[in-house]
């Protein structure tokens, strides 16, 4: 493909993006792949070439565009080069008129920006949500040591957290698949650290997804105890037993809920946690390095739904933690609705329980939390609470 033909190719995935981005559709990710799924005249380069413009399109625009060639008129407005690719030439875009529309460009929509300033993100913070992220991963003590690690690791604030540039292919290292190391975002390491795990124990994971942070306590478990893992979302769930095989973890119940109706398949397990994890569903702020079309979706009736979500999480989790057990909530976001305030109305609702500080190496105090962010930490952005019941 030529450069001015890989340009029209960005426009018209934009196109999907935004259309799909105003419809709750497919994400970025998946249209792009299914795009170049029928153009198989496109080569490796042309591919990268063709997501990389579009992505860089959609983090320059923080409010959704009205069209592709809106959006990445926003990028060629400060880049001379790619606007002279404009030129009206065999599948190139055409030329720029002198009037035509083009998109805004910013952090996030205008309702979002002042979100995160009444939650204390500064707008020249939140940007730093818009750069690329590294790559993270951890290793399992239990599996390997430092020197099975793939070459280029640097430290990172989490126990057993390490660093790559973000280009690396990590997949194919030994490492990777000899399920010594697993991709996951320092942050996210250390809101695990803050349940503080130990073998043992009778520890719930009440959201676990695909397993990420599951996997992450049963290596802080070493491996002993119990392990429970839930969800509502059985496609996610069945993902976690191929990846606990593959990482031999201790064996992990999984619990497949009924949404609305979740205390009744925990009926067993009430009161009896030492510990219960709430990696609660909320808006992803705090993911948007990784995913910058999800702040073109998120609603204000969206945020509110989130927020009761995770208030009634909360107070299941609370029912199934042993007397002097503890419960720890974790939103990778960075409103104060699904963090700090979140917090404090549990607390104000369940006088039986009392925040407890963390010391974990990274993050600010955020309310009776901490909050980790790209621009303090170099981690996405979380907020995460320790509580203890009396
Ligand atoms: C932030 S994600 C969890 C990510 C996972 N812990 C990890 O580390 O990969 C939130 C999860 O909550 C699940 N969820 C949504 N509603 C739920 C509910 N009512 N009860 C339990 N899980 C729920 C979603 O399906 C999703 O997998």
């Amino acid at each position: 493909m030529t450069p001015s033909a890989r340009v029209q190719a960005a426009i018209e995935v934009l196109d999907l993006v935004i259309e799909a981005a105003r419809g709750n559709g497919a994400p970025a990710d998946r249209l792009i792949s299914d795009w170049f799924r029928t153009r198989r005249f496109a080569g490796s380069k042309d591919r990268r070439a063709v997501r990389e413009l579009a992505y860089r399109a959609i983090r320059t625009c923080g409010e959704i565009p009205a069209d592709g060639r809106a959006a990445m008129l926003r990028v060629a407005r400060d880049d001379g080069e790619l606007a002279a690719l404009f030129d009206g030439g065999r599948h190139a875009p055409q030329p720029i008129a002198p009037e035509e529309p083009v998109a805004k460009a910013g952090v996030a929509p205008f309702w979002l920006v002042e979100r995160l300033a009444a939650s204390g993100v500064a707008e020249e913070d939140a940007a730093h949500l818009l750069e690329r992220a590294p790559l993270d991963v951890r290793l399992n003590p239990l599996r390997g040591s430092v020197d099975d690690l793939p070459e280029g690791a640097e430290p990172t604030q989490a126990a057993n957290g390490w660093r790559y540039p973000p280009e690396t292919r990590i997949e194919q290292t030994p490492a990777y698949e000899r399920g010594l190391i697993e991709v996951q975002d320092t942050g996210s390491q250390l809101t695990c650290e803050a349940l503080a795990a130990r073998p043992g124990e009778t520890v719930i994971d009440l959201c676990a997804g695909a397993g990420g942070k599951t996997l992450t306590l049963a290596a802080a478990m070493e491996n002993t105890g119990t392990l429970v893992a839930c969800d509502t979302d059985r496609p996610r769930l069945s993902r976690l037993a191929p990846r606990a095989a593959r990482a031999a973890t201790l064996p992990i119940e999984t619990v497949l809920l009924n949404p609305g109706r979740e205390a009744e398949a925990l009926g067993p397990w009430q009161g009896r946690a030492d510990a219960v994890l709430v990696d609660a569903p909320c808006s992803g702020t705090g993911t948007w390095r990784r995913n910058p079309e999800a702040r073109w979706r998120l609603t204000p009736a969206q945020l509110d739904r989130y927020a009761a979500t995770q208030a009634r999480l909360l107070d299941l989790a609370a029912t199934l933690v042993r007397p002097g057990g503890r419960l720890v909530f974790v939103t990778c976001s960075l409103l104060d609705e699904e963090g700090a305030a979140q917090a404090e109305s549990f607390l104000s609702r369940n006088p039986g329980w009392q925040a407890q500080a963390l010391e974990l190496a990274a993050g600010t105090a955020r309310g009776a939390g901490t909050r980790l962010s790209p621009w303090h930490d170099g981690t996405d952005g979380f907020f995460v609470a320790r509580f203890e019941r009396l």
